[in-house]
C-alpha cells in the first residue's frame, strides 16, 4: 500500500504538486493520469525518495522508502527506461544491481526469462531498442520481488506485442496481491488495464475513483437509436422529457433515458427500431473533459470526436 499524504513539491516558483492526498492499494492495477506536467513525475519521485516534498508524507506498507533496509524487495520502480550503464550487458547490468541489493543471482536469470530478454542477455544495453529497455528496466523492477511496482510510461516504445505482455504482466502482478501503481499517456491502454485511477492536473487531485466511475463522471451515457419514424421517436421521447438530436446519418442520439426505457416507449407507441445502442464516454473522452481545465500547453487543435459504441444493437 502506498499512502500519500498532503504531498507539496515546488521548483522554485513552480508547484508542481500541491497538496495530494491519496492511497493505493493492492491487489489491483491503479493508473496515474494526468495531463503533460500535471506532477505524475515528481509525484512518483518522491514516493521513491529522489526527490524531497516540501510539504506532506508518503509511506510505503507504512514506512518512508529511504527507511527500507532492501529497497528493491519492497519497491521495484521503472521510472526511466534508458537509465543504464549502456556499456553493460542486460545480465550484468541485473547482476550488478542484484549483488549491491543482497539479492540471490539466481533472481538475474528468472528475471531476465519473465521479460523476455535471456536471449540477448550477453549483449551490451546501449544497442537496445527503447522496447528493449524497458523490458530491462521492467527485469530489473522485479529482481527483489518486491510487494510494491511503480511503473512510469512502461509501455513507451514498446510494439503491440510488447504492450499486450505489459498489460498482461501488470495484471499478473496484481493478481498475485501486489500494488500496482502505473502512469501513462495511453488512454485506450488503461482502460484495458487499470482498476482504478488517480488523475491529477496541475498538481491536484482531480479523482481517485474506479475506471467505470471515472467513464461515468463524465457527460454521461447516451443512446443511439435508429427507426424509420425518425419524428415520432423523436416527439415520443421528448414528450417525457428527454433530449433528442438527429445525427448526419439519421440516428437519433436521446439523453435522459435507458435503452430499456425508450425500447418500451417505442413499443408501446407501436414504433419499429433498427437499432438501441448505449453509447458511452470511452476514457479519453472522460480524461479530455475532466481535465480541461488543468491543461498546462493548450495547442489549437481540431476538436475530438465524441463517442464510442459499447453497447450492442437491438
Ligand atoms: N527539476 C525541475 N525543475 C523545475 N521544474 C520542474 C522540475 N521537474 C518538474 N518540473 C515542473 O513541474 C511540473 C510537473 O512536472 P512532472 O514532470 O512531474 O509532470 P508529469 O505529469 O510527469 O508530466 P509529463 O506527463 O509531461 O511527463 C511541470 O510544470 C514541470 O515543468
Amino acid at each position: 500500500m502506498i499512502e500519500v499524504r498532503g504531498l507539496t513539491k515546488r521548483y522554485g516558483e513552480k508547484i508542481a504538486v500541491n497538496g495530494l492526498t491519496f492511497g493505493i492499494e493492492p491487489g489491483k492495477v491503479t493508473g496515474f493520469l494526468g495531463p503533460n506536467g500535471a506532477g505524475k513525475t515528481t509525484t512518483m519521485r518522491c514516493i521513491l525518495g529522489l526527490d524531497y516534498p516540501n510539504e506532506g508524507t508518503v509511506t510505503i506498507d507504512g514506512k518512508a522508502y529511504q527507511d527500507a533496509a532492501y529497497p528493491m524487495r519492497e519497491v521495484g520502480a521503472l521510472l526511466e527506461a534508458k537509465a543504464v550503464h549502456g556499456g553493460r550487458s542486460a545480465y550484468n547490468h541485473l547482476l550488478c544491481l542484484a549483488q549491491t541489493n543482497s539479492l540471490p543471482k539466481r533472481r538475474v536469470g528468472e528475471v531476465l526469462e519473465l521479460v523476455g530478454l535471456t536471449e540477448v542477455a550477453k549483449k551490451r544495453s546501449k544497442g537496445f531498442s527503447l522496447g528493449m529497455s524497458q523490458r530491462l528496466g521492467i527485469a530489473a523492477t522485479m529482481l527483489g520481488d518486491p510487494k510494491v511496482l511503480m511503473f512510469d510510461e512502461p509501455v513507451n516504445g514498446l510494439d503491440p506485442e510488447g504492450i499486450v505482455w505489459i498489460r498482461n504482466l501488470m495484471k499478473a502482478l496484481a493478481a498475485e496481491g501486489r500494488t500496482v501503481f502505473v502512469s501513462s499517456h495511453l488512454m485506450s491502454e488503461m482502460e484495458n488495464t487499470a482498476d482504478h485511477l488517480i488523475v491529477i492536473g496541475r498538481g491536484k487531485l482531480i479523482a481517485d475513483c474506479t475506471m467505470q466511475e471515472f467513464v461515468a463522471g463524465a457527460s454521461g451515457a447516451s443512446v443511439r437509436v435508429r427507426t424509420p419514424s425518425t419524428d415520432q421517436l423523436v416527439r415520443v421521447v421528448s414528450a417525457k422529457g428527454a433530449t433528442a438530436s438527429i445525427d448526419d446519418d439519421g440516428a437519433i442520439e436521446v439523453r435522459g433515458m435507458t435503452t430499456e426505457e425508450i425500447g418500451d416507449l417505442a413499443f408501446g407507441e407501436g414504433i419499429r427500431l433498427h437499432e438501441l445502442t448505449t453509447i458511452r464516454a470511452s476514457l479519453e473522452e472522460a480524461f479530455m473533459e475532466l481535465t480541461a481545465d488543468s491543461v498546462e500547453y493548450h495547442a489549437d487543435a481540431p476538436g475530438h470526436q465524441a463517442t464510442t459504441t459499447i453497447g450492442s444493437g437491438v
